[in-house]
C-alpha cells in the first residue's frame, strides 16, 4: 500500500490503474485553510507516506524532506513549473525525487501576460472603474489615452518556454519587434520572428525584427513593453531595481508573470508614483499574498492574484503531470526525456510509463526513457 499526500484538493486522474498490482491510497487535503504551514504538512505526512504533491506556497526544505524520508517517502512533485520554493539539494540528500510541471502552462501563462500588457497599455482597469463609478459623461478625445503596440518593440527578459510563447503572441498579434535577454540563445524565437518578418514583407507590410541583447539594461532602454519570464534564482532576484527602472522609457509598460522577487517592488512603487505614464501589469508579488505599501492605490498598476496558469486545461494538466511524477517514481519507472509532455495528457491512450519531469534525475542517477 502506497500513501501519497496531496496538499490541495484537485480533481485527479486515476494514477493507480497502470497495470501494477500495488494499491495506492491517496489523501487529498481538503482543509478549508488554503495555505499550509510546514507544521501542517509534517503532520499530514505522519509516519507512513511514500510521496507528496505540494504547492509553490510551501517551503520544501530539509525539514519537510527529512519528515518525508522518515515516513518512508521517496517522491515529491511541485504542482508548478517554478520550483524556487524547493531546496532540490536537500531533497537529493534525502534520496527524494523532485518533479515539476513544465509545458502545460506555457501558453496559458503567456496569454495572461499578454492580457496584462493590453490592460496596462490601454488602461482597461482604470476605464472600467471609471465606468462603474458612473463618471462617464460622453466620448472625449482625451479620455484614457494609452499606448499603441503595433510596430513598437517588446522586450523579453527570460526567453524560455513562456517568454518565447509571449513574444510570439506579441509579434503575431501586434506586429511588434523583439529584443530579448537570456543566458542562452532563443533560436526558435529568432527563427520564428525572421520567418514572420519575411512573410509580412512578402505581403507588402512592414517586416518585424529581433535582436538578442547583451544585457538586461539593453532591453530596458530600448523596449516599449518589457515582460519578465526568467526563473527566480540568485541571478534574477531584484533584477528590476531602482537603477534599472530609471533606464526604461517614461511611458513604458512592465509586466511580471514570473516570480514577485524578480522585481524590487518598493522601488517599483516609487517609480510608478514619480512616472504616472509608466504602467505595470503584475501577476506576482514580492511578499505574496501581500502587496508593498502604496501599490494597491496606484491607478497605473494592474494587479491580479497569481492566476497566470489558471485555465481549466492547464490546471488539470499540472495536476496530471505532478501525480504522474510521483506515481512513476514509486513504481520505479524511468524519466521522460522529451520536452513534449502531450502524451501524458491524452485522455484516450494510456500515459507513458515514465515520470514527465524530474529535476534531480541526474543527481539521483534515475534512468531516462529514450
Ligand atoms: N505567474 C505564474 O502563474 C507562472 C506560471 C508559470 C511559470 N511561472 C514562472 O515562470 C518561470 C519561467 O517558466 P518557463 O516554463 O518559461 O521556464 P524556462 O526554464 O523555459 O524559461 C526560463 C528562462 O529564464 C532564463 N534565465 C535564467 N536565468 C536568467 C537570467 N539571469 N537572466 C535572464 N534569463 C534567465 C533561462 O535561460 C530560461 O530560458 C518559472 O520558473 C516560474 O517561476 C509563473
Ligand atoms: O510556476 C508555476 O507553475 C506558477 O507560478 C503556477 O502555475
Amino acid at each position: 500500500m502506497e500513501n501519497i499526500v496531496v496538499s490541495l484538493s484537485f480533481r485527479f486522474q486515476d494514477i493507480s490503474s497502470s497495470g501494477s498490482n500495488s494499491v495506492h491510497s491517496m489523501q487529498v487535503c481538503t482543509e478549508p485553510k488554503v495555505i499550509l504551514s510546514t507544521d501542517d504538512i509534517v503532520s499530514l505526512i505522519g509516519n507512513k507516506c511514500d510521496g507528496v504533491i505540494g504547492q509553490l506556497t510551501e517551503d520544501w526544505g530539509d525539514t519537510l524532506f527529512g519528515a518525508l524520508k522518515k515516513a518512508g517517502g521517496h517522491a515529491y512533485s511541485n504542482m508548478a513549473v517554478g520550483y524556487n520554493n524547493v531546496d532540490v539539494d536537500a531533497a537529493t540528500r534525502h534520496g527524494i525525487s523532485v518533479g515539476n510541471t513544465p509545458g502545460v502552462l506555457t501558453e496559458t501563462t503567456a496569454e495572461l501576460a499578454a492580457a496584462l500588457t493590453l490592460a496596462a497599455a490601454r488602461r482597461v482597469v482604470e476605464a472600467d472603474d471609471f465606468m462603474r463609478a458612473g463618471k462617464y459623461e460622453g466620448w472625449l478625445p482625451t479620455l484614457f489615452v494609452g499606448n499603441l503596440l503595433k510596430g513598437q518593440t517588446v522586450g523579453i527578459i527570460g526567453a524560455g518556454r513562456i517568454g518565447t510563447a509571449y513574444a510570439r503572441m506579441m509579434v503575431e498579434g501586434f506586429k511588434m519587434n523583439v529584443i530579448y535577454y537570456d543566458l542562452y540563445q532563443a533560436t526558435r524565437l529568432e527563427k520564428f520572428v525572421s520567418a514572420y518578418g519575411q512573410f509580412l514583407e512578402s505581403q507588402g507590410e512592414t517586416p518585424v525584427h529581433w535582436r538578442r541583447a547583451s544585457s538586461p539594461e539593453d532591453v530596458l532602454k530600448e523596449a516599449d513593453v518589457v515582460s519578465l519570464h526568467p526563473v527566480l534564482d540568485k541571478t534574477t532576484y531584484h533584477l528590476i531595481n531602482k537603477e534599472r527602472l530609471a533606464l526604461m522609457k517614461k511611458d513604458a509598460v512592465l509586466v511580471n508573470a514570473s516570480r514577485g522577487p524578480v522585481v524590487d517592488e518598493t522601488a517599483l512603487v516609487e517609480h510608478l508614483k514619480a512616472n504616472p505614464m509608466f504602467r505595470v501589469g503584475l501577476d506576482v508579488f514580492e511578499d505574496e499574498p501581500y502587496m508593498k505599501p502604496g501599490l494597491g492605490e496606484l491607478s497605473n498598476a494592474v494587479v491580479v492574484p497569481h492566476i497566470a496558469s489558471a485555465s481549466k486545461w492547464t490546471r488539470e494538466g499540472m495536476a496530471t503531470l505532478a501525480a504522474q511524477n510521483v506515481a512513476a517514481k514509486l513504481k520505479g519507472w524511468p524519466v521522460w526525456s522529451s520536452p513534449n509532455v502531450e502524451p501524458f495528457l491524452d485522455e484516450i491512450k494510456p500515459a507513458p510509463k515514465a515520470a514527465p519531469s524530474i529535476i534531480n534525475a541526474k543527481a539521483l542517477c534515475l534512468s531516462s526513457m529514450p
